[in-house]
C-alpha cells in the first residue's frame, strides 16, 4: 500500500484545527506585554496633518484672484505667497511662508500632474486609518478650515465624488464580507449628531419645529457622552449610506456670501467597530471595539467677509467661539507634547465641542487633522496652516481596545446583569407604588435602561459567538470530510510502491499495511474528537438556548413605561 494515504495538511488538504487569524495574531503578546506593565504600542505617535488646497470657485475666477499656494510634492511642503500689493502705506508686510505636513494635497487643478483627487485622500489617509481600526485603535479625522475651503467637500464629498465618509464605509464593509475566517464575528453601530449653536442635535432623528437638544454627560470610565445619542447597528454599506444621506439632509446649512451651502454647525459621523474572534480550543472570546469619528467642523468666518447679519451672524459668532477653545485646546496639548514638565490646565470644557472631542484630541485615539484652504485667501490660509503646524506637536495616548474572557466568564456576566436588572425592577416598582418621583428613582431609571440594553447587545453577542463556533465546527467538518474522500480515494486506487530490489517483498507490504494502520488510527482519533466537539457544542447551544429563552422572555415582560 502506498503512503499516499497518510493525513498530512497540504494546500489541498487543509488543516483540521483553525489557526488564530492574522489580524488577531500577536494578541498574546500585546497582553502579556500590557500585563508586565509595558504599554502594547509604544510609540502612537503625534496628531497626523495634512493639508489640502481646492480648486479656484467661480467666484474667484471671476475676480481673477491670482492662486498664492504651491505645493511641493516631493518635501510635501506648502508655501504660501503674500498677494502682490500696491498699498505703500499698508501697516504690515506680508511674506512668504512655508509649512511641511505629513501630507500636502494638490486640488488646484486636475490637469496637473501631481492633482489629488478623492481617491488619493482615501489611499493616503483613510485606508490608513481603517487599518488601525481593526487593529483595535479610535481614531478620529476632522477637517479644519475657513469657511468655503473644502472641508464638506473632502470629508462627504458629491455623489459622483464621494468623500472620506463613504469611502470609509465601503471600504469598511468590503473588508467584513471579505473575511473568511469562521471564527470571527463583526458588528458595526453608526449615530450622526451635530453641534449647532453650542447644542447638541441628534442627526438620526428627523427635524421637528420645535428643536430638540440633547445633554451631554460624564462617566468616570468613559468620559463625556451624549444621553439618548440614536446609535443604530448597521448590517451592509446600503444601510449605514441610507442614515448617512438621513443625517447629512438634517444638518443645519445656508448659503451665505462665501459659500452657497455653507455648514453651519460642527458635525460628527461615529461608526463603532466590534470584532470578537472566539478561539475554539480554548473557548475564549477576544474582543476588540474601535470607534471611528469622521467630523466635518463649521468654517472660521470673518463677519467683514460673509457680510452676515441676524441669525447668521449668531451662527457665525458660535462657530468662531468653539473653533477659538479648539486652537485653545491645540495650543494647550501642543505645549505639553513639547515640554513633557508642563501640565497646562486644557480648556476642554469651554465649548462643547471640545468637551465631546476631548478623547479624540488628547486622550485613546490616532487622530489627524485635514487643513483645508483656499488658493487666494493670504490671512485665512495663514491663520489655518498656523493652526495645523502647531495641531503637530500634539502627542497622542493611543491604545488598542481588546478585551478577552472566556465563555464561563461571559455567561458569569450575563447572570449578574440579570440580577442588577431584576433588583433596579424592583427598587423602581417600589418606587411606582409610593408615586415618589425622586432624583434617585430618575437616576435608577436610567441606570435600568442602560443595563438593559448592554445586556441585549452581550446576548446578541453571545448569538454571533455561537455561530462563530457553528461556522468553524462545519470548516472542520468539511476539511475532515475532504481527508476522509482524499483517504478513501487512494485505498481505492494505491499509487504502485516502486519496487526496491534491495529489499524482500514482505517486507514492503509490511511497512505499507504499518503506514495504513496509523493514518487509519490518525483518521479515526480526528473523527473522535470532532464528534466530542460536536456533542459538546450541541449541549453548550441547548444550554444557552434555554437560558437565553428565559433572559429573553424575562426583559419583554418588563413594563415598557420603565
Ligand atoms: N477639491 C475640490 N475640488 C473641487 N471642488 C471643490 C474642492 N473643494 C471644495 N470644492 C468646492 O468648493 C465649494 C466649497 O466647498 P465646501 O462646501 O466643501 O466648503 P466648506 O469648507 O465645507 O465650507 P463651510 O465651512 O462654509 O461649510 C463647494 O462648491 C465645493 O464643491
Amino acid at each position: 500500500m502506498a503512503s499516499g494515504a497518510r493525513m498530512r495538511s497540504s494546500a489541498s488538504t487543509p488543516s483540521l484545527r483553525s489557526s488564530t487569524p492574522a489580524q488577531f495574531r500577536g494578541y498574546r503578546e500585546v497582553q502579556a506585554q500590557q500585563y508586565a506593565g509595558k504599554a502594547a504600542d509604544n510609540s502612537p505617535g503625534n496628531v497626523k496633518v495634512v493639508v489640502r488646497v481646492r480648486t479656484l470657485l467661480p467666484r474667484e475666477l471671476e475676480k481673477e484672484a491670482p492662486c498664492l499656494v504651491e505645493m511641493n510634492p516631493v518635501t510635501q511642503s506648502t508655501i504660501l505667497y503674500a498677494p502682490a500689493t500696491t498699498d505703500q502705506n499698508a501697516r504690515r508686510k506680508l511674506e512668504k511662508k512655508i509649512f511641511t505636513f505629513d501630507n500636502s494635497f494638490w486640488s488646484v487643478d486636475p490637469e496637473d500632474e501631481h492633482y489629488a483627487d478623492q481617491d488619493d485622500v482615501y489611499n493616503c489617509l483613510g485606508e490608513e486609518f481603517l487599518d488601525h481600526n481593526f487593529e483595535g485603535y479610535h481614531t478620529c479625522i476632522f477637517a479644519y478650515g475657513q469657511t468655503g475651503s473644502g472641508k464638506s467637500y473632502s470629508m462627504m464629498g458629491t455623489a459622483d465624488k464621494p468623500g472620506l465618509i463613504p469611502r470609509t464605509c465601503e471600504d469598511l464593509f468590503q473588508r467584513i464580507e471579505s473575511n473568511d475566517c469562521p471564527n470571527i464575528s463583526y458588528s458595526v453601530r453608526v449615530s450622526y449628531f451635530e453641534v449647532y449653536n453650542e447644542h447638541v442635535r441628534d442627526l438620526l432623528v428627523p427635524k421637528k419645529d420645535t428643536p430638540y437638544y440633547l445633554k451631554i454627560r460624564e462617566s468616570p470610565t468613559e468620559g463625556p457622552y451624549i444621553k439618548d445619542l440614536t446609535e443604530v447597528p448597521v448590517k451592509n454599506l446600503q444601510e449605514v449610506l441610507k442614515y448617512m444621506r438621513q443625517g447629512d439632509t438634517s444638518r443645519s446649512v445656508a448659503s451665505t456670501k462665501m459659500n452657497d451651502v455653507s455648514s453651519r454647525s460642527h458635525a460628527v459621523f461615529t461608526l463603532v467597530l466590534k470584532q470578537i474572534y472566539h478561539d475554539m480550543e480554548r473557548d475564549e472570546t477576544t474582543e476588540r471595539l474601535a470607534r471611528i469619528r469622521l467630523v466635518d467642523l463649521a468654517g472660521s468666518e470673518r463677519a467683514k467677509s460673509t457680510e452676515a447679519t441676524g441669525q447668521r451672524l449668531r451662527e457665525g459668532s458660535n462657530i468662531n467661539k468653539s473653533l477659538t477653545t479648539l486652537g485653545r485646546v491645540i495650543a494647550a496639548l501642543a505645549e505639553s507634547g513639547n515640554n513633557s514638565r508642563r501640565k497646562d490646565v486644557v480648556p476642554y470644557r469651554d465649548s462643547v465641542l471640545t468637551w465631546l472631542l476631548k478623547d479624540s484630541l488628547g486622550g485613546n485615539s490616532k487622530t489627524a487633522m485635514i487643513a483645508c484652504i483656499s488658493p487666494t485667501d493670504y490671512d485665512e490660509t495663514l491663520s489655518t496652516l498656523r493652526y495645523a503646524d502647531q495641531a503637530k506637536n500634539i502627542k497622542l495616548r493611543a491604545v488598542i481596545n481588546q478585551d478577552q474572557r472566556s465563555s464561563a466568564a461571559r455567561d458569569a456576566q450575563i447572570e449578574e446583569m440579570s440580577e442588577t436588572i431584576r433588583n433596579l425592577q424592583l427598587s423602581l416598582s417600589q418606587a411606582n407604588a409610593t408615586k415618589k418621583q425622586t432624583e434617585t428613582q430618575n437616576g435608577q431609571l436610567e441606570e435600568y435602561q442602560k443595563q438593559v440594553e448592554r445586556m441585549q447587545q452581550l446576548m446578541e453577542e453571545n448569538m454571533q459567538i455561537a455561530e462563530c463556533k457553528i461556522r468553524s465546527l462545519q470548516t472542520q467538518n468539511d476539511a475532515l470530510k475532504l481527508h476522509l474522500k482524499l483517504a478513501l480515494d487512494s485505498l481505492k486506487n494505491p499509487i504502485p510502491a516502486v519496487p526496491d530490489p534491495e529489499k524482500e517483498n514482505t517486507l514492503i507490504y509490511e511497512e505499507e499495511e504499518d503506514d495504513q494502520d496509523e493514518a487509519d488510527a490518525e483518521l479515526n482519533s480526528h473523527l473522535e474528537e470532532l464528534m466530542k466537539d460536536l456533542g459538546n457544542f450541541r449541549r453548550k447551544l441547548a444550554d444557552d438556548g434555554s437560558r437565553f429563552e428565559g433572559q429573553v422572555r424575562h426583559l419583554q415582560e418588563l413594563p415598557v413605561n420603565c
